[in-house]
């Protein structure tokens, strides 16, 4: 969370004229009701369900970008299809950066509490190595500008023959 996955993301597509997808979107416009009421509703355990469903069905489209939510790679049916069908971009960023980056917004339920910074270093812990293991590519976020993390991007992406 506060990666930048959205950003980056929808400024890569644009740089590639792809089409951008982010999971979260999808997910919401799906469900007709945003994250937030998904998490109060249904649980964690729900948006997973959710989140599992649009990712196998988002991975079958050719040639786009997709931001996925932070918590994707939970799931090893997402790590698989992502690995398989995609090139996969890990954004690495400290707990510190995330924090700023997070501290206005309302819309992850997971950092409504009394202490964000223990929740994303306890998740980070967790999911770094998973991050790791799907990735292709590991760039650090952390002080760079969403368009040099982009051109970063592209640039990785030609050398892989990933795009021209
Ligand atoms: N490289 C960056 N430098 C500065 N601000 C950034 C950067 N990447 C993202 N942000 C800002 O941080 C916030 C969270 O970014 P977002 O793209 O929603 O992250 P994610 O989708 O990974 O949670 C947004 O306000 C965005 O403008
Ligand atoms: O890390 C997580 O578990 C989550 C990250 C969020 O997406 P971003 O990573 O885009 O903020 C969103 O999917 C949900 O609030 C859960
Ligand atoms: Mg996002």
């Amino acid at each position: 969370m506060g990666a930048g996955k959205t950003t980056i993301g929808r400024l890569l597509s644009q740089t590639l004229s792809l089409e951008f997808v982010d999971s979260d979107r999808e997910i919401e416009e799906r469900a007709g009701a945003n994250i937030p009421w998904i998490f109060d509703v249904e649980g964690e355990e729900g948006f997973r369900r959710r989140e599992e469903q649009v990712i196998e069905d988002l991975v079958q489209r050719p040639g786009m970008v997709l931001a996925t939510g932070g918590g994707a790679v939970i799931r090893d049916s997402n790590r698989n299809v992502l690995k398989q069908r995609g090139f996969v971009v890990y954004l690495h960023t400290t707990v510190a950066q995330q924090l700023e980056r997070t501290a206005k917004d309302k819309n992850r339920p997971l950092l409504q509490t009394e202490d964000p910074s223990a929740v994303l270093s306890r998740l980070f812990a967790l999911r770094d190595p998973l991050y790791r293991e799907v990735a292709s590519l590991i760039i650090n976020t952390d002080k760079r500008s969403p368009r040099a993390v982009v051109n970063e991007i592209v640039r990785k992406l030609k050398a892989a023959h990933w795009c021209d």
